[in-house]
């Protein structure tokens, strides 16, 4: 993988570890105040969901083993990971130990209730400690050396606190159920991540290659850009390319997420990841493996979990001051009511081991990474990318949306509708000049007008030094005259002062005078009206954004029913524009990314028409809409407000339980056991709760 160039390394490099401790905030503080500080390092990415740690270094001061071993100095162990999705340890498997400490548990409680005691109550839950301390022990160990406070030093102490004051019970029913809480943990956030890598792992391992008239299957990063490759019907497509023969209907919905197959003929683009219909297909690869259009799109998403939204840093640094609160809380619980007024000394400090547990922040720390990106993936595969949790943050409090209109609302693919005459020039003359100019051109205007000169059988005449000036027109020199066309008010500029110039979409001038007026129409898509409707329900008004001329913009306006229009912009006028509607609120704006760069950059969240994923779309936007469909625009700002709505639940559920708790616990009625309970159902709930984002469906109507 490329490492963006930074002006800090002579070597860039990127490392990726997984580091099975990093399963709370703590962990991940603490790796950034001791990796992130090391020489060397540029930049640290720690995700807590997949307790993966990603490092940009500079190879020529530090090595990945130099990084591992301040990991391991803090007090965790990092392995680095070579491929996607690798890690070295698989959380599952029966844990026979914690069944038979958990039955030890029960034996004990039902010799005790028989009236059988001492001896027989007391070896049960020796044996249940046996079997479950030494594996907290070693991590309250490893995190005690690396002078870090996480859950299984709580724990320890927690549970050399019951044995202290004679408490076996609860000290084995805690060690129990404490180990139970971490494997369905463990086991709940393996299924997340399976979840999420299912959404977005598309492509198959391998290529049928076709070399000198047979076919080799081999693995796809070792097909190179320019060999051809088969796939059979049904198949999925391995690599990008494009189709040298056959003709069938490829269902690229992994890819972009649109849903109807589309008709590949030679010369279409097909995508790794595409499922391929009813003929054989075969294709030239365009692209290696590693950079096909979905494997930048997996890129895009995996950096996206790594950037923080801001709930994400707020609920991490409530957690920073959270625990060490509701630790001194617990020391003043054991020590105050005893010194103060003579209270037994065995009650408080039971109480307050209730608060050691209570003091764990985990189920706060992960309300917010499981929701982000589970509401990520869930975007993803309906083909609306997006860079990070932010951008899902800010598309929750979207209040003004921005259309392009060309492209974006509108096919993109105008029509001459009128062609009219002026200074009596003979129209199929101009017709043939204009059509002359716009064939060196890349515009939909351009192409519009060089249909109609064909469909008039008009021939082209050599241009020379054609200039097109994006978002006003071109002009040239064809058969010896000076020809502009483009728009009346940037043709007025070009021509003497005092040419009449007339209202049109575009207007052909000749050695200084105009000749033709040109009036061109576009026809909305079909998903435009109803889209602009669902914005409406969601409380977001539409804005149509165009360079073309009043009439043409009103039309279309009238057409998808928006209110609202701004014609004759230039490209540096639509960044203004936004600029403005900022003054009422937060702006989301759509665009082809193309000649809108500006605007979506000045925009809260600017959102490119990818249409299969052109580079430049993503890169100058906060996301991309990957097929040619506007449902995903309101999509897009309801799935923002659910998932920002699903974290501030699960904060005020967690927070609420522990709460809870601790009133229980000062109260006198909370045991440790079910201390553990509520901090194990927080964290259960809390990525339950995230999850059901995977499968968010919008499509207008009641909910957000
Ligand atoms: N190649 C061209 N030929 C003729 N006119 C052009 C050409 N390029 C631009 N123009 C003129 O400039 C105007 C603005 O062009 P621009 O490409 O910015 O927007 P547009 O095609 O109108 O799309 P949008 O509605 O998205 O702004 C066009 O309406 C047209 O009048
Ligand atoms: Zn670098």
């Amino acid at each position: 993988m490329n490492a963006p160039a930074c002006p800090r390394c002579t070597d860039h490099r990127t490392a990726t570890f997984h580091v099975a401790e990093m399963d709370c905030a703590h962990e991940v503080a603490i790796l950034e105040k001791r990796v992130g500080t090391l020489d060397g390092v540029v930049t640290l990415d720690a995700d807590v969901l997949s307790r993966q740690l990603r490092v940009h270094y500079d190879g020529a001061t530090l090595s990945v083993a130099g990084i591992a071993e301040a990991v391991a100095q803090a007090g965790m162990r990092a392995w680095p990971v070579t491929a996607r999705g690798e890690a070295p340890r698989a959380e599952t498997g029966m844990p026979w130990g914690l069944l038979t400490a958990g039955l030890a548990c029960v034996v004990a409680g039902a010799l005790w209730l028989t009236g059988v005691r001492d001896l027989w109550v007391r070896a049960a839950l020796l044996l249940a400690v046996a079997l479950t301390a030494p594996g907290t022990l070693r991590r309250a160990w490893q995190a005690a050396r690396g002078r870090r406070l996480d859950i299984h030093v709580l724990m320890t102490v927690a549970v050399a606190g019951a044995l202290a004051i004679d408490e076996w019970f609860e000290a084995a029913t805690v060690l129990v159920l404490f180990g139970v809480a971490q494997a369905l943990e463990a086991r709940s956030l393996a299924r997340a991540r399976r979840a999420i890598a299912d959404v977005l792992d598309v492509t198959p391992p391998t290529a049928d290659v076709l070399q000198g008239g047979t076919t080799r299957t081999v693995p796809v990063a070792q097909v190179a850009v320019g060999q051809v490759v088969s796939v059979r019907p049904g198949g999925r497509v391995p690599l990008d390319g494009i189709v040298a023969a056959g003709e069938s209907a490829v269902n690229q919905a992994p890819v972009t997420g649109e849903a109807e197959p589309v008709r590949k003929i030679p010369g279409d683009v097909v995508y790794a990841g595409s499922v391929n219909g009813e003929a054989l297909l075969t294709f030239e690869v365009s692209r290696v493996s590693t950079d096909s259009t979905v494997a930048r799109i997996v890129h895009e998403v995996e950096r996206a979990h790594a950037a923080r939204a801001k709930v994400q840093s707020s609920v991490d640094r409530f957690a920073a001051v959270y625990t060490p609160i509701v630790l001194g809380l617990a020391v003043a619980m054991a020590l105050l009511p005893p010194l103060l007024t003579g209270a037994p000394w065995l009650v408080w400090i039971e109480r307050a081991l209730v608060l050691l547990v209570v003091a764990c922040p985990c189920a706060l720390v992960i309300a917010t990474p499981v929701a982000m990106v589970s509401a990520l993936s869930a975007a993803a595969r309906r083909g609306l990318l997006l860079k990070g949790g932010a951008v899902l943050e800010r598309l929750a409090s979207i209040r003004v949306v921005a259309l392009d209109k060309t492209g974006t609302v509108s096919e993109g693919r105008p029509r001459i509708t009128a062609v009219t005459s002026l200074n009596a020039f003979p129209e199929s003359r101009a017709v043939q000049l204009a059509a002359s100019i716009e064939a060196g051109v890349h515009h939909p205007l351009a192409l519009a007008i060089v249909d109609l000169a064909s469909s008039r059988d008009l021939a082209l005449l050599p241009a020379t030094a054609i200039q097109h000036v994006a978002g006003r027109g071109a002009y040239a020199r064809v058969d010896g005259h000076d020809v502009c066309i483009g728009r009346g008010d940037w043709l007025a500029t070009m021509l003497p002062a005092g040419a009449q110039v007339p209202d049109a979409t575009a207007v052909l001038a000749v050695d200084g005078i105009p000749v033709l007026a040109i009036d061109a129409a576009d026809h909305a898509r079909a998903t435009a009206a109803p889209a602009i409707e669902a914005l409406a329900l969601l409380g977001a008004e539409a804005t149509l954004l165009s360079g073309d001329h009043e009439p043409a913009v009103a039309r279309l306006a009238s057409e998808v029913h928006v209110a609202e229009w701004r014609a004759r912009l230039l490209p540096e006028d639509k960044a203004a524009a936004v600029e403005d509607m900022r003054r009422r609120g937060p702006v989301l704006m759509v665009g082809d990314g193309i000649n809108d760069g500006p605007a979506l950059a000045a925009a809260s969240v600017g959102l490119a028409m990818a249409d299969g994923g052109t580079a430049v779309a993503l890169e100058a936007a906060d996301g991309a809409l990957m097929h040619h469909d506007l449902a995903l625009v309101p999509y897009a700002i309801a799935l923002g407000r659910a998932t920002l709505r699903t974290v501030r639940t699960n904060v005020a559920l967690a927070l609420a339980l522990k709460v809870a708790v601790m009133i229980a616990a000062l109260a006198g009625v909370a045991s440790l056991w079910l201390a553990v309970l509520a901090d194990v159902g927080a964290s259960l709930l809390v990525v339950a709760l995230s999850l059901r984002l995977l499968s968010f469906e919008w499509v207008g109507g009641g909910r957000s």
